[in-house]
């Protein structure tokens, strides 16, 4: 009670000195919404899995929760969500990306989780994506911050806090960021069950694995307002029009970083007198930077073109050697799976699920080989190769968790699935074990 209490204070205080105009139909609109919605917090160390409640209309038999069913509630905690409206799709994921940035950089000790908030009976239609945010005990400062931050987002975001209300229960506030203090609507919220099939599950297809060309492609076209690159990735699909393979056996590697794959690639071109690819390939591959900066929406859109841009060059070098490929479309989909679902392996979605599905317009390749070593060996390696590392592994090497979940994706990736090889022995041996796995699964 007495957290409530504090909060609205702060939050009115807050809101009293900002002025600005309002924007009540988008409120007014929202608050309606909100007495139907689902919301899911991303697995953390409250809860191990997806954390789920929904707002409810109160009445006479209305359950009612304590903060014991909130762990993030506990001694008087407040909590906030904050949604991005729903609108232009890049716009959107590169508000969500801003906004994420700041809020970790400016809310320090905050717990800055990953959410979503949906209609259930209308998951795509009504998708939002946002933060869970979790202050620290007795922050008042970190309210403030929040509402600095939020300021200049206020036309896209929608403001929700948390806490024991006056009457039975924990309740959530909507607020009006935009002008003065209001508090736009109110509803008694419950933890519910997830529902069979994981929301963070289905809302990876189409915003971070794309399972045909014409998907990905439809990101790029719609980034190339803020992104000038992506109309020159377009421009090389046009350029590169799927051909008929040929004979020779394609050959995929993949790997973590430092599994081995440029070792064993090379070799292998060497022995089968092979052509030796990569993906993505070198007529996109400088413009990887400016990708890789950009929201996971639009980055793999770039990696999925990739995929299709250099399996064009793939099939016409099939027709006359075999070809080996470095990293392809299970590379892919390994890192965009194990980014977007939060937690840990248990989380990922099951086996034969059919996010791990090959794309069906994409060139299937003969066989693919997946490369394993123990994290002790693969870091003693990096820091062997001495060069610089991209962001991502340097966080694949402080988190041993996604790595691990990368890894994991991999091994469930079907049609074709991988064939696994220990790549801790020598060179020589990983060589001769590779060798050993192309003759047994291809012409060779
Ligand atoms: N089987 C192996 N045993 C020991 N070191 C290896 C082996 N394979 C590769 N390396 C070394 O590990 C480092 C990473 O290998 P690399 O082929 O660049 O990996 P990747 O292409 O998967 O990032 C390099 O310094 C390489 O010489
Ligand atoms: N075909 C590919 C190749 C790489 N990727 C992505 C997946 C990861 O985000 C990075 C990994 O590439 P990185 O440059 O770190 O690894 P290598 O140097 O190739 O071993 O690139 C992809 O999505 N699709």
């Amino acid at each position: 009670m007495l957290g409530w209490r504090r909060h609205r204070f702060v939050l009115q205080l807050y809101f009293h000195i900002k002025s600005g105009l309002t924007n009540s139909r988008r409120m007014a609109g929202s608050s309606t919404d909100l007495k139907t919605q689902m919301f899911a917090v991303e697995p953390n160390s409250y809860s191990l899995s997806p954390f789920y409640f929904r707002t409810y209309n109160c009445g006479p038999q209305a359950p009612s929760m304590t903060p014991n069913d909130w762990p993030m509630l506990a001694q008087g905690r407040l909590s906030f969500s904050v949604c991005i409206t729903k609108g232009h799709r890049v716009k959107t994921a590169r508000l969500h990306k801003s906004l994420g940035q700041q809020l970790s950089q400016q809310l320090p000790g905050s717990e800055i989780l990953r959410l979503i908030s949906y209609r259930p009976n209308d998951l795509h239609g009504s998708l939002e994506k946002g933060f869970f945010i979790v202050p620290p005990l007795c922050c008042l400062d970190a309210q403030r911050r929040l509402c600095d931050i939020l300021g200049e987002y206020r036309q896209d975001i929608q403001l929700c806090s948390y806490s024991e209300g006056e009457e039975p229960g924990i309740w959530q506030y909507l607020w009006e960021v935009n002008g003065e203090a209001k508090e736009v609507a109110r509803s008694p919220v419950l933890r519910v069950d997830g529902p069979m099939s994981s929301p963070f599950v289905d809302s990876i297809k189409g915003s971070a694995v794309f399972y045909s060309l014409e998907d990905a492609c439809s990101i790029l076209k719609e980034s190339s307002a803020f992104i000038p690159e992506a109309q020159k990735v377009l421009a090389s699909v046009e350029q590169h029009r799927v051909l008929e393979r040929g004979p020779s056996p394609i050959i995929v590697i993949e790997g973590l970083d430092a599994t081995g794959k440029s070792t064993l690639t090379e070799s292998l071109k060497t022995h089968l007198e092979a052509e030796l690819l990569k993906s993505p390939p070198d007529s996109i591959s400088h413009w990887r930077t400016i990708f890789d900066s950009e929201p996971s929406l639009i980055k793999r859109a770039y990696y999925a073109v990739g995929n299709y841009i250099g399996a064009t060059e793939i099939a016409k070098k099939s027709k006359t050697s075999p070809v080996i490929v470095d990293r392809f479309w299970h590379s892919t989909a390994a890192y965009a799976i194990a980014t977007e679902m939060g937690g840990g392996i248990h989380n990922l979605p099951d086996h034969h699920h059919d996010v791990y599905r090959w794309p069906e317009d994409l060139l299937r390749p003969d066989l693919v080989i997946l490369l394993t070593v123990c994290d002790e060996e693969r870091i003693r390696r990096i820091r062997k190769r001495g060069l610089q590392e991209t962001k991502e592994e340097k966080e694949l090497e402080a988190n041993s968790m996604f790595r691990q979940k990368v890894e994991e994706v991999y091994k469930r990736m079907e049609d074709p699935s991988c064939v696994i090889i220990d790549a801790s022995p020598s060179m020589e041996m990983v060589l001769q074990e590779a060798l050993s796995v192309i003759k047994k699964k291809c012409d060779i």
